[in-house]
């Protein structure tokens, strides 16, 4: 388990080098402060996994230093029942002149390890790297995959209760990584605990209990995977947007208030500059009925229907389908298609009509519906008019008649065999 409270850091920015050594001298003051934590809290069970994100600079590496023990916090309170420990900064602790056998002995003991664990520890430690001959060679030799290999091995050995995983891992090769995650999952089926930090949302969903988000260096959501990598978007529409009305993002649970009941808190943040309206959103059969259920295969139409509040001169409306784990399985954009739908004059209806072919596999969606203005490069605008997930739900099931499949989507799929004798 592990329990930070109130976690403060302030970093010292100087100008230029010289201005350190002009402040030890001349006792002035020379820096300037950064608030790269504040006020910081959470927790994390054991045999949870919790992730991190957050823009560049947002502070998660600071929190991971803090946690392993590389930064002391400058305030705030932390509880934890083990050791933390994880790749982080490549190499941290380790000397590049030593060989790896030196290395394991020097950065286990940095740890924690006693003599006899690392002694009893090595062999495994060693084998798992498959450095083969190079661990006897001084580590400045390594690539930075074989340091890695080295820091993982030492870092999954060392009995911690709570373990890091972050981008560094993707430095190994595709073979190690895989081996790391096998080894991961192994720790976290034996009761561990771990904090995932990526830049990868779709892991975020798929492999968290419960996700933080940090924005200069203070949480801005903290809960369900799911809602706070929607939050995590809609911030970074909000930065994306160019328009003269800002984007306002609609969610307003913070940490410090009590979490509302599932039933009252708003389904997704709804990101946008309350210039386009949403007057309503429906699904429709072949038949034009209104339905919340489907069968694979079926044509769907998805209907939504906008009043704009100003004239938009280049407007472009999209559309996602997410699966129940809030995986994007299908979105686009009218601009993505290549379509050019006329201008829009401010007080205008527009009925936007979605004709798909629902070939999903069974289960629960919700529908997502965006209107963008001015667009530019593969599929971003200048303006984000409006953006909602889960504004309505789907519900597809199997279409006695299709193949039997697994997976996402029908890919109608169609096979030959053809024996050795018919073979060219
Ligand atoms: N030793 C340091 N001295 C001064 N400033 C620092 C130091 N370490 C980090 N910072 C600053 O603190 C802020 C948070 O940095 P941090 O590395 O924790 O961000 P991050 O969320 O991990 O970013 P990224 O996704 O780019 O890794 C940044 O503005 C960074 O410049």
């Amino acid at each position: 388990m592990i329990r930070a409270e109130n976690i403060c850091k302030r970093f010292r920015l100087y100008r230029k080098p010289s201005d350190r050594l002009k402040e030890i001298l001349l006792r002035r003051s020379y820096h300037t402060l950064y608030q790269a934590l504040e006020e910081v809290s959470f927790q994390v069970a054991d045999g949870q996994t919790f992730g991190i994100i957050g823009q560049n600079g947002a502070g998660k590496s600071t929190l991971l230093k803090i946690l392993t023990g590389v930064l002391l916090p400058d305030s705030g309170q932390i509880q934890m029942s083990g050791r933390v420990t994880g790749l982080l900064e490549l190499g941290t602790g380790f000397n590049m002149e030593m060989s790896g056998l030196d290395n394991i002995r020097a950065n286990a003991m940095l740890l924690g390890m006693s003599a006899s664990q690392i002694a009893a520890r090595r062999d495994l430690i060693v084998d798992f790297a498959e450095l083969g001959e190079f661990i006897h060679e001084p580590l400045k030799t390594y690539s930075s995959g074989m340091v890695m290999r080295l820091a993982f091995s030492i870092a999954i050995h060392a009995d911690p209760s709570c373990f890091v995983v972050d981008e560094a891992l993707s430095v190994g090769d595709a073979y190690f990584q895989q081996k790391c995650m096998r080894a991961i999952q192994d720790f976290r089926a034996r009761g561990g605990s771990i904090l995932f930090v990526s830049h990868d949302m779709s892991a975020i969903k798929t492999l968290c209990d419960q996700a933080m988000l940090l924005e200069d260096g203070r949480i801005v959501d903290i809960g369900s995977p799911k809602d706070v990598v929607d939050h995590y978007h809609a911030m970074l529409l909000h930065r994306s947007h160019q328009g003269d009305v800002p984007v306002t993002i609609n969610r307003p649970v913070t940490p410090s208030e009590p979490e509302p009941q599932a039933s009252e808190r708003p389904a997704s943040p709804l990101a946008g500059t309350g210039e386009v309206e949403l007057v309503d959103l429906r699904l429709a059969d072949a038949q034009g009925r209104r339905i919340e259920q489907i069968t694979s295969e079926a044509p769907l139409t998805i209907v939504a229907e906008l009043r704009a509040r100003r004239d938009l001169e280049q407007p472009h409306y999209g559309i996602g389908i997410r699966n129940r784990f809030g995986h994007s399985v299908f979105e686009t954009n009218t601009y993505c298609m290549g379509e050019t739908p006329p201008s829009v004059a401010a007080g205008e209806r527009i009925r936007v009509e979605w004709r798909l072919a629902a070939n999903l596999i069974k289960g629960d969606y919700s529908i997502s519906v965006g209107v963008g203005n001015r667009p530019y490069g593969t599929g971003s605008f200048d303006e984000i008019l409006f953006f909602s997930h889960d504004l309505a739900m789907l519900t597809v099931e199997m279409d006695p008649d299709a193949i039997r499949y697994d997976g996402y989507f029908n890919m109608h799929p169609k096979v030959s065999v053809i024996h050795e004798e018919a073979m060219a």
